[in-house]
C-alpha cells in the first residue's frame, strides 16, 4: 500500500548540494510535514508514496533554497537613490541622511516586502537582515513565508529606531524573545561595524551572543579607507579589536572582507569566523576584492551576500554566484579556483553553516526543510545542458526560477507570488519615490 505523501516533486535534475558534485537524474522530492521525506527514483517514488500533489517538473532542475546571507532588505526603496560613489560619501552625504528622514515602521515594511517579493521570485528562500525596526522585518516575513535571520541591531549613534546603545539592545533582546519558537524566523545580534560601535558595546554584544547563543552579524574590512582610519583611531585594524575583544569565533559573521592580510586569513580559518562575501556591491562601491578562494582553500566558510539593494541593486543570487565565480578565478588568476560547485555551496549550505542552520537548510537531504527551487533549464538561454551545476552558475537566469518551496510551502508557483501582493508592493514603492524624491529635489 503506497505510503501518503503531501507533495512529490518529479524532478529532470535534481542538485542536493550535498555530495558537492552530485547531479541526480529523474529523481523524485517526496515531501511531508514540511521536511524532505525521501530523494529517490522516479519509478520507485511512484509506488511507493501516494502524493496530495505531484507536480511533473520535466524541464526542471530542483536545488535547495538560495541564502542571502547579508542585505538591508528595506534599502529597495533606495533603489538607485544614489550610485557612482565611493562607500563612506554614499553613507554620510546621501543614504544616511535619508534614512534619518524617512525610515519608519511603515518604511521598512514596504521595503522588506518588496525585497521578499524579489528575492522569493529569484530562488532566494532564506536571507540574513540588518536594518531598523528588524520587528517590522520579522513581522512581513512571517506573513509571507520567507525563512529570515532579522539583526538586533546597534549603532553609537541614534537612528529612527534608537537613541543609544541601552535601547537598541533593549529593543532587540524583547524581539529575541518573541521569536524563540519562531519556525521560520531567527535572530542574530547586529552590530552595524567596528567603526560605528564603541568597544565596550562590542564586547557586551559578544558576551550577549554567548549567553543567547546567537551570531554575531558585522561589517567588516569593507574598505582599504576604514582599516586606514580605524587604525590611525585606535592603533589597529578593525579585526584586531574584534580579536582583543573576544569576538572571532563561529558565531562571528564577517561582511565584506575586501582588505585581508595573509595571518589575517590564517586567524579567521583557526577561529572559525564565517565570511559574508558581496561581489556585486563591493564591486560597485569600488570597496576592493575579496580573497575569497584564498579563503576558501585556508577552509574559511564563505557565503554569498547582495547587501542592499542601493549598493548592488539587485537582490539576485544567480546574478552574485555568476560574479563571485568570475571574480574569484579573476582575483586568484587561477582559471581552476572556487568552481562552480562550490560557489554554488557558497549560496547555500555555506551560507546555512554561517547563520547557524546547517542542520536545516542548505542541502536536499532527508529530514532537512522542504525549502526547495525549481528552476526550467530547458530555455534557449541555457540549452544545450551538459553540466547542470555549471549551467547554473555561469547561465542561469533568476527569470528562470518557476517555483518554489519554503518548509514545504509553495510560496512562487509558475513564476506568480502566492503570498505576497506584487502590484500592490510596486504601488507602495512608486509613493515612497514620490516623496523622497521631490523632497530631495526641494
Ligand atoms: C544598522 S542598520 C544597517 C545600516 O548599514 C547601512 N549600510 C548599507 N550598506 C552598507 C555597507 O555596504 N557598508 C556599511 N553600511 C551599510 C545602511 O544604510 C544602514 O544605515
Ligand atoms: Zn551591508
Amino acid at each position: 500500500m503506497p505510503q501518503a505523501v503531501a507533495t512529490l516533486l518529479n524532478a529532470r535534475w535534481i542538485v542536493p548540494v550535498e555530495p558537492e558534485q552530485r547531479v541526480l537524474e529523474h529523481h523524485t522530492i517526496a515531501i511531508q510535514d514540511g521536511r524532505i521525506l525521501a530523494i529517490l527514483p522516479q519509478a520507485e517514488a511512484a509506488t511507493r508514496y501516494q502524493a496530495d500533489t505531484c507536480l511533473d517538473l520535466d524541464k526542471h532542475v530542483l536545488i535547495p533554497g538560495l541564502i542571502n546571507v547579508h542585505t538591508h532588505a528595506s534599502m529597495t526603496l533606495l533603489r538607485g537613490l544614489a550610485d557612482d560613489l565611493p562607500l563612506m560619501k554614499w553613507l554620510q552625504d546621501h543614504i544616511w541622511p535619508v534614512e534619518a528622514r524617512w525610515v519608519s515602521r511603515s518604511f521598512v515594511r514596504d521595503g522588506a516586502r518588496l525585497a521578499m517579493a524579489e528575492m522569493l521570485r529569484g530562488g532566494t528562500t532564506c536571507f540574513n537582515d540588518m536594518y531598523m525596526f528588524p520587528d517590522v522585518v520579522a513581522t512581513a516575513a512571517q506573513e509571507c513565508g520567507i525563512r529570515a535571520c532579522v539583526g538586533l541591531i546597534a549603532f553609537d549613534f541614534p537612528t529612527s529606531y534608537a537613541s543609544h546603545m541601552d535601547e537598541y539592545l533593549t529593543k532587540g533582546l524583547q524581539l529575541h524573545e518573541s521569536l524563540r519558537a519562531d519556525p521560520l524566523v531567527r535572530t542574530a545580534l547586529a552590530p552595524h561595524a567596528p567603526y560605528t560601535v564603541s568597544a565596550s558595546a562590542l564586547e557586551r554584544i559578544g558576551r550577549l551572543a554567548e549567553d543567547l547563543n546567537l551570531p554575531i552579524h558585522i561589517h567588516v574590512h569593507e574598505t582599504a579607507a576604514e582599516v586606514e582610519q580605524f587604525q590611525a583611531k585606535h592603533g589597529c585594524r578593525p579585526l584586531a579589536q574584534l580579536e582583543k575583544l573576544g569576538l572571532l569565533s563561529p558565531r562571528l559573521l564577517a561582511v565584506h572582507m575586501t582588505q585581508l592580510e595573509p595571518a589575517e586569513i590564517e586567524t579567521l580559518a583557526h577561529t572559525g569566523v564565517h565570511v559574508a562575501h558581496c561581489p556585486e556591491s563591493n564591486l560597485k562601491l569600488a570597496s576592493g576584492f575579496c580573497p575569497s578562494a584564498r579563503l576558501d582553500a585556508a577552509g574559511v566558510n564563505i557565503g554569498i551576500g547582495t547587501d542592499g539593494a542601493a549598493s548592488n541593486n539587485d537582490l539576485d543570487l544567480f546574478g552574485e554566484m555568476h560574479i563571485a565565480a568570475l571574480l574569484g578565478k579573476a582575483v586568484a588568476g587561477d582559471p581552476t579556483a572556487l568552481p562552480a560547485a562550490r560557489v554554488l555551496r557558497m549560496a547555500t549550505l555555506n551560507g546555512a553553516r554561517a547563520l547557524g542552520l546547517a542542520d536545516q537548510i542548505g542541502s536536499l537531504e532527508p529530514g532537512k526543510a522542504a525549502d526547495i527551487v525549481a528552476i526550467d533549464l530547458c530555455q534557449p538561454e541555457t540549452e544545450p545542458v551538459y553540466h547542470p551545476i555549471s549551467q547554473l552558475v555561469y547561465a542561469t537566469s533568476r527569470h528562470q526560477v518557476t517555483d518554489v518551496w519554503i518548509a514545504g510551502q509553495r510560496v512562487l508557483a509558475n513564476r506568480e507570488l502566492m503570498t505576497l501582493d506584487g502590484p500592490d508592493l510596486i504601488q507602495r514603492a512608486r509613493g515612497w519615490r514620490k516623496k523622497i524624491a521631490i523632497e530631495r529635489r526641494a
